[in-house]
């Protein structure tokens, strides 16, 4: 491909048992809807829509100590693993609309498996989702996310036998946080005892989006450039924004600050597949809420393909001549 050509292989995963909130299924469609495919297209993107995956019932399903909905979630991600290594192989860069972040097990896990050498992991969110089954409060999957994929975390994560086929494929060196605010004690301690990279609003403040971005890839890239997963949680965008979404924050991203991440990231080249997540029409108040948060969620995901805000054009364009 043309070096700023894109193809983006799209999967729908309408799921909602990693959290309590029904809704969030709904974030697939209510994306599509916004016109996602055909923005990518007049960007100059191939597109490629795999459709939504269908997720099975999983009766009974009781809670394993205290992680909630094991067999849903863990048949869930499995199979959404699956299509995100498919997507990668057939030469798509996956995009995987979630869904609550449970899914992004599924999709790193699946993405990891499609490439040679380790992927770096740059996790755009209120929230660093990394509670063990042990430290969790809520038993919530989406809160746990990070936690069974990490290296470095293994021996601190029991025996669940709806998740035993998930390997540990990413490395703490390898992950960078941006847009923490809402971080439980536990976790802290995790990010601290990994030695994570993290910028928290605090360093979004203090250093300005485009300085945290830069220190970004200094730091992912000082050694080996790896391609980069991209999980992006909408409520890393500041509520008063993206409303329609199930654990809010006050003090987020801009829509500014938002997008110059994917903007930055998009123009590393090493953007390898993305999750945006939590989306979830049913908890916007109103109609105009839901559609402000759906159309940033395109807008963050058209900045990782190549818009800029500064226009575009096609590679091949020519002035009329009179
Ligand atoms: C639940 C509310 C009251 C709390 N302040 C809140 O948001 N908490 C976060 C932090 N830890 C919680 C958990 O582990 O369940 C929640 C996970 C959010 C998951 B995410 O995918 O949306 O990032
Ligand atoms: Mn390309
Ligand atoms: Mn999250
Ligand atoms: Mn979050």
């Amino acid at each position: 491909f043309k070096r700023d050509h894109h193809s983006v292989g799209i999967i729908g995963a309408p799921f909602s048992k990693g959290q309590p909130r029904g809704g969030v299924e709904k974030g697939p469609n209510v994306i599509r809807s916004a016109g996602l495919a055909d923005k990518l297209k007049a960007q100059g993107c191939s597109v490629k829509d795999y459709g939504n995956l269908c997720f099975e019932e999983v009766p009974g399903d009781e809670p394993v100590g205290r992680v909630k909905r094991p067999g849903a979630v863990g048949s869930a991600n499995q199979r959404l693993a699956h299509a995100v290594y498919t997507a990668k192989t057939e030469g798509h860069t996956p995009l995987m609309l979630g869904g609550d972040h449970s899914l992004a097990i599924g999709s790193i896990h699946g993405h990891a498996a499609a490439i040679p050498g380790d992927l770096s992991v740059v996790w755009v969110d209120a929230h660093a989702d990394i509670n063990t089954p042990l430290t969790t409060h809520t038993g919530n999957v989406h809160g746990q996310s990070m936690s069974y994929l990490i290296r470095e975390l293994q021996s601190k994560i029991p025996v669940i036998p709806q998740f035993s086929w998930i390997k540990p494929c990413v490395s703490a060196k390898d992950i960078v946080y941006i847009g923490l605010r809402d971080v439980d004690p536990e976790e802290h301690y995790i990010l601290k005892y990994l030695g994570i990279k993290v910028f928290s609003m605090t360093e979004v403040d203090g250093l300005g989006i485009a300085r945290v971005m830069e220190e970004t890839c200094d730091y992912l890239f000082s050694h080996v450039k790896k391609p980069i997963h991209l999980s992006y949680d909408i409520d890393a965008i500041d509520p008063s924004l993206t409303p329609a979404t199930g654990t809010p924050a006050v003090g987020g991203l801009t829509y500014r600050e938002g997008v110059y991440i994917t903007e930055h990231i998009c123009q590393t080249g090493l953007l390898s597949a993305v999750d945006l997540v939590e989306v979830n029409p049913q908890q916007g108040t109103t109609e105009a809420q839901v559609q402000s948060t759906v159309d940033i969620a395109v807008d963050v995901l058209l900045g990782c393909f190549g818009r800029r805000r500064a226009g575009n054009h096609p590679a091949d364009y020519c002035l009329p001549e009179p």
